[in-house]
């Protein structure tokens, strides 16, 4: 087991709530959350019920109307180099190589040094392109361009990784390959996540918990009881099955009063 319930959280989501503008309804409606530092929590909701709000809140991307947002204790007051960011596009520079994209997030703020195109390179291998690091975007594939954004998220060596369904536009297999790249970076390096999407099966596949929002708050939470490492035969288990069928109920019941 990779977390301790005991332990205090390491992401504190007390009460905040959100609106986009003065005159807007309430996008994230009084959500309390925490996560365990190194665990991996998924975000699943219909479309528009505020996954993205929400992860955009626990980025300092937003900062809650009401409520706070506590990383390791310390109410978050803007985007910071603790956490990372991926995107649903992979959102990368056309000009630069793989490897500069890589880099961005170090080049943005002071000239890379030979140990971080080092650390570059390696993150690349880790998810499969070590040979790929001088291509353009344009010369890769949506999946390896999805791979080079997750390395990038990870080069500042972030607490937190907050995801905003960065597997979506991919096929089947490859989002299967990148789920377990995921998995293993995040547990080479104690990574806490925050994941969102619309699919069951990859918020059970990824999560120690999942939690169901709708509109604008959580309306369930379910602990996933599948032992780490995560393998793939584990999607055809019978308790993979039942936890998919219990969170897509959980899905339809929709929000309570
Ligand atoms: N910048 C914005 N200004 C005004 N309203 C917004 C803005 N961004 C999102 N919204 C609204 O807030 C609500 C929640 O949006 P959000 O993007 O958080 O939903 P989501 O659950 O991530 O949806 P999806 O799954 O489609 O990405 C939606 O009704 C959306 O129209």
């Amino acid at each position: 087991m990779r977390t301790d319930p005991s332990m205090p959280g390491f992401v504190t989501i007390d009460q905040a709530r959100y609106r986009y503008g003065a005159a807007g309804p309430t996008v994230v409606d009084g959500i309390d959350w925490t996560i365990p530092r190194g665990a991996i929590h998924c975000l699943l909701g219909r479309s528009g019920c505020g996954k993205t709000t929400l992860l955009k809140l626990a980025a300092g991307l937003l900062l809650p109307d009401e409520g706070a947002i506590r990383i390791d204790g310390e109410a978050l007051r803007g985007p910071g180099p603790r956490i990372g960011f991926v995107f649903q596009a992979p959102t990368l520079l056309t000009w630069l190589s793989a490897l500069d994209n890589v880099l961005l997030p170090i080049s943005l703020h002071r000239r890379p040094t030979a140990a971080d195109r080092t650390a570059a390179h390696d993150l690349l291998t880790l998810v499969g392109l070590s040979d790929l690091s001088a291509r353009r975007p344009s010369e890769l594939s949506g999946g390896q361009q999805s791979r080079v954004a997750v390395a990038r998220a990870l080069i500042g060596m972030p607490d937190l990784l907050l995801l905003d369904e960065p597997f979506a536009a991919l096929d089947a297999l490859t989002r299967e390959e990148l789920q377990d790249d995921l998995l293993r970076l995040c547990a080479m390096r104690g990574t806490t996540a925050l994941f969102v999407t619309h699919d069951i099966t990859e918020a059970v596949y990824l999560g120690d918990k999942v939690a169901v929002m709708a509109g604008g708050r959580v309306t369930h939470a379910r602990t996933v009881e599948l032992s780490r490492p995560r393998h793939r035969d584990m999607r055809y288990a019978p308790d993979f099955a039942a936890t998919c069928h219990d969170l897509r109920s959980a899905m339809d019941e929709g929000p309570t009063a």
